[in-house]
């Protein structure tokens, strides 16, 4: 535990990664006690500041302090007796015992200051970030294309029932559980019938709305979490673009359009926002989504160390590239036709920010009112628009931002000059391999 912390603790690679790699590499360790070192290793990433803060008083090596304090949050302090010496276990004791509403927000809640100034300046930041501490459950969405939501929720009601499957408070095709089940060998996952993803992202699809036989755009299609359900409420029918500029996670998202039993997806490895082959698609998409790089702040759930390895540097970097690539998206959407611009982050610089410089700088497109079309959808999903904005701790999804936008049909938007984009020659597309081509391939993470 102390190894693996120290290693991680290097930020040379994400968490997840790093932690994989160092077990794969302990074959001999059992598997509760692969668990048990994942859930302490997580609780330590989650809490890092304060337990430093803690670790301060100690004695012996600060990655020590830390793996003592994760196991003790895991596993209680009682499973440790054995394995600490006296001045240890009077640390511990003591630390114990500091009333956590003394420390700072940013202490107590183990966040970089920087973010702590950023969540702070919203509402009720202290249940947010409280609820970002908090591991999420396993949210699955279930194939539209093959099998009704209420059937699979009997199914696994049935078939996994120690992981308490009940129906998502909000998304039509949602499934959530508790604990961790490995569901990428179970045959459902394997048939294609479900997914791992996020209820926030799931909602997203209603928000692109796409319809069978339309032309659609999944700009930053990563390993494909978002292309999947769209194709799928397409009915597979119509063209839908994959395209990303990393050809790793494209490849990683074609297994899971092979298991789908879609046959609509043309993924694309693009240059950059502007190849050619995005530049001979203007004016020609029904619907564009763009779900943006971005800090990724509102995953902190399942991916706590980017807390820690993020910084505000790195954000400015991040918003001139969201920036242009929406500028590149939005010339494919064809008159009349919607833009999604989405990110998993909390951040109004990566959100609001962006989609008011968007508007500001666009004429011919206007703002729909996202939380409405929402409404229309859910009943039971109350937003405040003109923005999609879920929280952890109110809507029990991870951090998400989404707005939409309409370009104006061609005379309402005389005059702006992006419009004459729209009505080019039809796109010739390069041959990319088909989705049932693809080979085999790891589990992608829930999104
Ligand atoms: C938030 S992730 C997308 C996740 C994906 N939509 C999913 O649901 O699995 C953002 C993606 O944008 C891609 N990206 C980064 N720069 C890009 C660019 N200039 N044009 C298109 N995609 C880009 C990244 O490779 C990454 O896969």
């Amino acid at each position: 535990m102390q190894r693996v912390l120290g290693e991680i603790l290097q930020w040379t690679y994400p968490a997840d990664a790093a932690l994989s790699h160092w077990l794969r590499h302990h074959p001999n360790l059992g598997a509760r006690d692969r668990s048990e070192v994942a859930e302490a290793v997580y609780d330590v990433l989650r809490h890092l500041r304060r337990y430093r803060q803690f670790g301060e008083s100690g004695v012996g090596p600060a990655s020590r302090r830390l793996a003592i304090l994760g196991l003790a949050a895991t596993l209680g302090a009682e499973a440790l007796t054995d394995g600490m010496d006296a001045a240890e276990a009077e640390w511990l004791q003591r630390v114990s015992q500091i009333d956590l509403a003394t420390l700072p927000r940013a202490v107590r809640g183990s966040i970089p200051d920087w973010l702590d100034e950023r969540l702070g300046a919203m509402d009720s930041p202290e249940t947010l970030i409280e609820a970002l501490n908090r591991q999420a459950s396993l949210d699955l969405r279930v194939n539209p294309l093959k099998v009704e939501r209420d059937a699979m929720l009997t199914e696994l009601q049935q078939g996994a029932g120690r992981y308490e499957p009940v129906a998502m408070p909000y998304s039509p095709w949602g499934i959530r559980m508790q604990g961790r089940p490995a569901i990428n060998r179970w045959p459902q996952f394997e048939n294609g019938s479900i997914e791992v993803q996020d209820e926030g992202s799931q909602l997203l699809a209603l928000l692109v709305a796409p319809r069978r036989g339309e032309m659609i755009i999944d700009f930053c299609a990563g390993a494909g979490g978002k292309t999947l359900l769209l194709g799928a409420l397409m009915r597979s029918t119509g063209r839908l673009y994959a395209f990303d500029v990393s050809a790793a996670r494209l490849a990683r998202a074609k297994p899971r359009f092979a298991r789908s039993g879609l046959s609509n997806v043309v993924p694309v490895v693009i240059d950059s926002e502007n190849d050619a082959r995005v530049k001979r698609l203007a004016g020609k998409a029904q619907r564009v989504l763009v779900d943006a790089p971005c800090s990724g702040i509102g995953t902190l759930r399942r991916n706590p160390d980017l807390k820690w390895r993020q910084h505000p540097e790195a954000l400015a970097e991040l918003g001139q590239l969201q920036e242009r690539i929406l500028n590149s998206a939005a010339r494919c959407v064809a008159p009349g036709g919607r833009l999604v611009y989405a990110t998993c982050s909390l951040l109004a610089e990566e959100n609001e920010v962006q989609a008011e410089r968007f508007l500001a700088s666009h004429p011919d497109f206007e703002r729909l009112d996202a939380a409405e079309i929402l409404a229309a959808r859910l009943e039971n999903l109350k937003l405040d628009g003109p923005y999609v904005q879920l929280r952890p701790d109110v809507h029990g999804t991870d951090g998400f931002f989404a707005a939409v936008f309409e370009r104006k049909k061609k005379g309402a938007a005389a005059g702006a000059g992006e419009a004459a984009d729209a009505g080019e020659a039809e796109a010739e597309m390069p041959a990319e391999a088909p989705a049932e081509d693809a080979a085999a391939g790891p589990q992608d993470q829930p999104d």
